[in-house]
């Protein structure tokens, strides 16, 4: 579904400018990709844009742009790619304006398109970190989510739509950038302090100077 709502002209130059480490968070629903991403933060500093977080806050502001986007998002299905970069670019272009030293993108991108669209019009990701995690887990850790979330997708039949999406247009971003080289694959079924030491793991190999 195309856009209904006309888009604004997004002035990237100071973005480009800054040039700082942009690292894509890609993995199932329920699969830990929020947890680690705090986790990341406190000890590297860097910006956690989700760009689920960015398209609830954009349906909370009433606007006619979030508007189109509850339906798509209940559905478990993904809004447009227009949409979710548009998002994803001003917050980040208000990140940089604050002194941003660099980004995790979270659940971003969910199609090959986006990783595409994104590199061409911004830069590319320095790295992409996929959490590897089964099925039946995620199915787990989403329904001890909608415990406490209150998201309107964490039911068991969005999670179903959300899981068949994962696997139809997410999955080929993980062996996109898995045959550029750039993705570490993270076994994320364990604790989430074990998790967290193969992030740094990988992290500091390429982040020395964050
Ligand atoms: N057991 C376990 N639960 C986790 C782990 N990471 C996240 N969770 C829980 O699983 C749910 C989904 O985590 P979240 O970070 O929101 O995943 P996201 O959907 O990928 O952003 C939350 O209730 C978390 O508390 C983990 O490593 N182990
Ligand atoms: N990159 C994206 N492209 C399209 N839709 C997205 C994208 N990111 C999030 N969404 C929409 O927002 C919903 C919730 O995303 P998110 O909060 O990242 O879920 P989770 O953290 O459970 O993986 C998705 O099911 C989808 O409808
Ligand atoms: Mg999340």
């Amino acid at each position: 579904m195309a856009p209904t709502v006309e888009r604004k002209k997004i002035d990237l130059a100071p973005l480009k400018a800054a040039n700082v480490p942009i690292f894509f968070i890609v993995g199932g629903p329920g699969s830990g990709k929020g947890t680690q991403c705090d986790k990341i933060v406190a000890k590297y500093g860097l910006t956690h844009l989700s760009s689920g977080d960015l398209l609830r806050d954009e349906v909370k502001s009433g606007s006619p742009r979030g508007a189109q986007l509850t339906a798509i998002m209940e559905s478990g299905a993904l809004v447009p790619l227009e949409v979710v970069l548009d998002l994803v670019k001003e917050a980040m272009l208000i990140a940089i304006e604050k002194g941003s030293k660099g980004f995790l993108i979270d659940g971003y991108p969910r199609e090959v398109a986006q990783g595409q669209q994104f590199e061409s019009e911004i830069q590319e990701a320095k790295l992409v970190l996929f959490f590897d995690v089964a099925e039946e887990t995620l199915v787990k850790r989403l329904l001890g989510r909608a415990e406490t979330s209150g998201r309107a997708d964490d039911n068991i039949d969005t999670i179903k739509k959300r899981l068949h999406t994962f696997v139809t247009s997410t999955a080929p971003v993980v062996d996109y950038y898995e045959s550029k080289g750039k993705l570490v694959r993270i076994n994320a079924e364990g604790s989430v302090d074990d998790i967290f030491g193969v992030v740094v793991a990988n992290l500091d190999k390429v982040t020395s100077k964050i």
